[in-house]
């Protein structure tokens, strides 16, 4: 049995408050079964960096995630580091672009059942929704050339693309579409109307289905309007979402209106698939930021986190049984009704349960499923 080596990077705000959670699951995954062990490291990125160490991330920081088998992170930010030059956002910026992650998968759908009667949505319209946004995550315009204004009243930013990138990311969403059975449909988002980089993905995207998996439906949808059919009917979005770093970091956020909070959807950064990509590497995280607004209070919802973990499990470890074994205690506690009548939900979802009693609930579960 192999150790493997987990980096946790708390981050700024709620991140430490929402990364313990996790790591508590992840202890007791490995408490239950014999052949997983894990060995964690924690340091610092985003702000609390920038406060010890000048720099959003370190030198030494990288390399540790680069020698590990996975990584968890909490968030960064805050609106204390005002300097454009130092932001805690670079620090995540430079970990996604140094471990070279670049497909981010945002899956949407609802940890638990009874949460469909909360959602903003009405239920014939939330109810089923199942699909994953891939998400473009080191190109495009977070990467692209950029000038800051610097009191000329001009700031510009690029927002490059290559035929590589787009090929090895559409690849990676057909491979995924591929592990639905039946496979499922592959909607792409972009802006080709207007964007030139959005006609090179359309043109790219189609190719790689053409020639290499013809089997797979393949559907295009402007981004515009793909953000009104998200809410009006998101059904039709079912299956992978495919799209690139901007328009899948807002469409995402956008998807949790669906399940009903931010503090809901897990995340998983990969710079290839397991069992076929060399020194793979993966950053889970949540899909949501650093919520200076709710730090400190104990109130955060920790199931996105919790189920980034599962996301390790799955897509860095292999670990399926672990993954969907912490999947459905999340769901079982959210579906307790002994509690309050209403399942145990965090004040996001209206419920009056705290993270750390969220978190020994679903610890509990965990033990009675492994
Ligand atoms: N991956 C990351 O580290 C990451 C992601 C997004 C934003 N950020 C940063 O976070 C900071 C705050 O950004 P923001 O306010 O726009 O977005 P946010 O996601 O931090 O918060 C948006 C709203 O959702 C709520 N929320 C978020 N997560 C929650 C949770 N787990 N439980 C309950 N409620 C939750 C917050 O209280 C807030 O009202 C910024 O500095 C931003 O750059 C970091
Ligand atoms: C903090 C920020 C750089 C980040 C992004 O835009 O990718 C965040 O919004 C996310 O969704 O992970
Ligand atoms: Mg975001």
């Amino acid at each position: 049995m192999s150790v493997k080596k987990i980096v946790v990077l708390p981050g700024d705000h709620i991140g430490p408050e929402i990364v313990s959670s996790a790591v508590e699951v992840l202890k007791t995954v490995e408490k239950k079964c014999s052949d997983l062990k894990f060995e964690f490291e924690e340091h610092k990125i985003g702000g609390a960096s920038i406060d010890a160490y000048g720099t959003p991330l370190t030198d030494e920081t990288i390399k540790a995630c680069l020698e590990a088998d996975g990584i968890i992170l909490g968030a960064v930010g805050g609106p204390e580091w005002t300097n454009p030059n130092c932001r805690p956002e670079q620090g995540l910026l430079k970990l996604r672009k140094s471990l070279g992650v670049w497909a981010n998968l945002r899956p949407c759908t609802f940890p638990s059942k009874s949460l469909l009667k909360y959602s903003p949505l009405k239920s014939e319209i939330a109810e089923g929704v199942d699909f994953c946004v891939v998400r473009e995550l080191t190109g495009g315009c977070y990467f692209g050339e950029r000038t800051e204004d610097n009191g000329s009243g001009h700031a510009m930013d690029t927002w490059p693309y290559s035929v590589e990138e787009v090929t090895r990311i559409a690849r990676l969403a057909a491979w995924l579409a591929q592990t639905y059975n039946p496979p499922a449909p592959v909607t792409l988002l972009d802006k080709a109307n207007v964007l030139a980089t959005s006609r090179l993905w359309r043109k790219t995207v189609a190719k790689v289905f053409k020639e290499e998996f013809p089997h797979l439906t393949l559907k295009n949808q402007l981004i515009d309007s793909a953000a009104m059919l998200m809410v009006k009917s998101p059904r039709t979005l079912n299956g992978v979402v495919l799209t690139d770093n901007l328009f899948g970091d807002i469409i995402s956020d956008e998807s949790s209106v669906i399940p009903g909070s931010l503090g809901l959807l897990p995340s998983a950064s990969l710079s290839g698939i397991y069992g076929q990509t060399e020194n793979l590497n993966c950053l889970v995280e949540p899909i949501h930021g650093s919520a200076p607004d709710i730090a400190g209070q104990g109130i955060v919802n920790p199931v996105g986190t919790i189920l980034s973990g599962a996301l390790l499990l799955r897509y860095a470890l292999n670990a399926h049984k672990e993954a969907a074994a912490i999947e459905a205690a999340v769901e079982k506690v959210l579906d307790d009704t002994s509690i309050g009548g209403r399942g145990l939900y965090t004040r996001d979802l209206g419920g009056d349960a705290k993270t750390v009693g969220i978190t020994k609930a679903v610890v509990e579960e965990l033990e009675k499923i492994l």
